[in-house]
């Protein structure tokens, strides 16, 4: 019974249908009209092992209409963003307004659409039926913002005017206050160059959670970079908690020099110190909100994507271990890259597949990753580059 699974542009001799038990891709000339992948894509081949490890349950993943933010990671080269964009595609395909954002610096969002998704702006994908946006944040696009915001200005006229001492920066520029506070503490300026990148991640990400002009997104998919990076990333409040006592102490410093000018000059203006509504309160009041939302099981998930290999998914499973601690909530391991079934007698194949069979073994006896929600995903014999071939994968994985 054939079971029909077709790319928009592609030939229609490119079906998915079973025979006897076994689920069989056929195709020897499959051609995407207007699209970029030309000749033979995929040639006949069981799926039968895929189609039968566990569906995602996309169902469950589509179905309210509320806001879902669903966080595609996993070590790098793995398929996190083909399966980010193919997701993307599919819930564009369903009807849900989406955004899909890259995290990851190496950004491949553009690669992957076959389109240009560059500059640091959302732009509206190509192809799709419902509006789907891109975006590849660019850390230097909010440079400056975030250095105001962070109070990370070399100047010491615009540091003193951050804290409502402006008045006193003409005195203090003469002592070359900044010489003297670098060496006193860690600089501010370094402070903002770790953290400026992850600072504006979470920025962007609060255009989305607060903005009325994003509330008609309701999936936000984000295709992250690899592991260490976004394990960082998550973890940012606490990481951002430490700069503020340091900028903090920093202020102190200040604070008490300018008050020995007002001696020394005889001001009678009062110093004061910065209330806890301060600008940096302020940002880290608004980054705990974009920390809880993707604690929230209710509007988040974070799917972990791997191969099938021991070193893939030893650090899946750490970064899963990672990731419970942190309390981000996830469900679904999709598993990308299996070789599928064949009929041919390709020696290295078979024993690539062998040992593909068992690496899923090793991952239900994993304490970490046994729990979730297994998702095989194929080989494909073409890269996956376009709306037409994200289709595809999309139906693939996400079912
Ligand atoms: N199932 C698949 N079959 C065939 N090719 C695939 C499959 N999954 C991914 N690829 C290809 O592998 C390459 C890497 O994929 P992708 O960019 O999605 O990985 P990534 O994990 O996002 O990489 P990075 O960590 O570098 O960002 C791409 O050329 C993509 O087309």
């Amino acid at each position: 019974m054939a079971a029909s699974l077709l790319l928009n542009r592609v030939s229609r001799s490119v079906s998915l249908h079973r025979v006897g038990g076994a689920l069989v891709f056929s195709s020897l000339d499959a051609q995407i009209r207007g699209g970029r992948l030309s000749g033979t894509f995929f040639r006949e081949r069981s799926l039968a092992t895929l189609a039968e490890g566990g569906a995602s349950r996309f169902d469950e993943m589509v179905s309210a209409n509320q806001r879902k933010y669903y966080l595609l990671g996993g070590k790098g080269g793995v398929g996190k963003t083909s399966c980010a964009a193919s997701l993307a595609v599919k819930f564009a395909s369903h009807g849900h307004p989406t955004i899909v954002v890259s995290t990851d610096p190496a950004h491949s969002l553009s690669d992957s659409f076959s389109q240009d998704l560059s500059g640091g702006v959302l732009k509206p994908v190509q192809g799709v039926d419902s509006p789907l946006l891109a975006l590849e944040i660019t850390p230097e696009r909010m440079k400056e913002e975030i250095k105001s915001q962070a109070g990370g200005d070399k100047s010491v006229k615009n540091m003193m005017d951050s804290m409502g001492l402006g008045m006193f920066a003409g005195e203090l520029g003469d002592l070359n206050l900044e010489d003297m506070l670098n060496a006193a503490s860690p600089g501010i300026d370094e402070i903002a160059a770790i953290s400026k990148a992850r600072i504006e991640i979470y920025l962007q990400v609060l255009q989305f959670v607060e903005s009325p002009e994003y509330s008609r997104f309701t999936r936000i998919v984000f295709d992250t970079a690899p592991t260490g990076h976004t394990l960082r990333l998550l973890s940012l409040p606490d990481f951002y908690d430490s700069s503020i006592s340091k900028i903090t102490k920093l202020k102190k410093k200040v604070t008490a020099a300018a008050s020995a000018f007002t001696s020394v000059f005889g001001k009678k203006k009062e110093i004061q110190e910065q209330g806890p509504s301060n600008e940096l309160d302020q940002l880290k009041e608004r980054m705990e909100k974009v920390r809880n939302v993707f604690r929230d099981v209710d509007t988040t998930e974070f799917v972990i994507v791997t191969i099938p290999t021991v070193m893939a998914i030893n650090e899946s499973s750490r970064l899963h271990a990672s990731l419970r601690k942190e309390n981000v909530p996830v469900q679904r391991l999709i598993v990308n890259q299996l070789l599928p079934d064949s009929q041919s007698d390709c020696k290295f194949c078979s024993v690539r597949r062998k040992e593909q069979t068992r690496v899923l073994g090793l991952i239900q006896k994993d304490t970490e990753l046994s729990g979730l929600k297994l998702i095989q995903s194929p080989l494909l014999d073409a890269e996956i580059r376009g709306v037409p071939a994200l289709k595809f994968m999309g139906d693939l994985i996400w079912k």
